[in-house]
């Protein structure tokens, strides 16, 4: 049904050198590839390449051509396929390096890591990028062409009832999907970088989350990915 493997499955060191990430260094979805990449050991085998989000380097035709929705970041193979999307990125780099260690090896733990990965997005990492994006002066003017405060408002407050929520997941288990680190952990951390970044306190009353992250700052890809200082722009 599927015919040949197409060449982007066919991981090849030398090749994998070639691939290009477009980000910006501290962004908090930028940050969740970043994670990904030396939790598999890849760092090395992938060019930086900064778009300027301020400038709105982002919304430009040659950035748009490599992803439609205008985000970063955005892996560029040297066959030229762009991929863009956080969780996408990481099943594919997951995929590439050895076995599957972020998004799951049985049906079960897959599904599962998909799941929270995709509501740590939903309930609290793009609940806050709305929230910076609406009801602050977010990227600036020239880039924020449309805002609507009380929608931003609301996914702020939506956003503290999703840590609230994964506070009561991790009063329950040691991870956001289970047992074992994986993309999910890393999606919810990224939501911790963003409300770091618009200075969204974390409830003190999410003693569970608050000793998480502690817990995942213990990991050498946390660490070096927030020890990162953030560019001048
Ligand atoms: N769904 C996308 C969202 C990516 C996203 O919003 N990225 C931010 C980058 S950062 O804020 O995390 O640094 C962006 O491009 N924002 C620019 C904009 O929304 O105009 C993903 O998962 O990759």
């Amino acid at each position: 049904m599927f015919g040949r493997t197409p060449d982007i499955f066919a991981f090849d060191a030398n090749k994998a050198a070639a691939m290009k990430i477009y980000d910006w260094p501290t962004g908090p979805y930028p940050a969740r590839v970043r994670i990904a990449l030396a939790e598999k050991n890849l760092q090395s085998s992938v060019e930086f390449v900064p778009v300027n989000l301020w400038k709105g380097e982002h919304k430009r035709l040659a950035f748009l051509a490599r992803n439609y929705s205008g985000t970063l970041p955005v892996l560029e193979l040297d066959n030229g396929i762009c991929l863009a999307e956080c969780t996408a990125i990481t099943v594919y780099l997951d995929a590439l390096a050895g076995e599957p260690t972020l998004t799951g090896r049985t049906p079960l733990e897959k599904g599962v890591i998909q799941m929270m990965t995709k509501r740590a997005e939903i309930e609290m990492l793009d609940a806050i990028s709305v929230y910076f994006h609406h009801a602050t002066p977010g990227l600036g003017p020239d880039v924020e062409v449309y805002q609507n405060q009380e929608w931003g408002l609301r996914q702020r407050d939506k956003a503290l009832r999703g840590m609230h929520y994964f506070d009561g997941v991790l009063r329950k288990q040691p991870f956001i999907a289970g047992d074992a680190f994986s993309m999910a952990d890393i999606a919810v951390i990224g939501g911790f970088i963003f409300a770091k970044a618009v200075e969204l306190p974390i409830p003190q009353e999410c003693e569970a989350l608050l000793t998480w992250f502690a817990r995942m700052q213990e990991r050498p890809s946390v660490r070096a990915q927030l020890a990162i200082v953030p560019p001048k722009h």
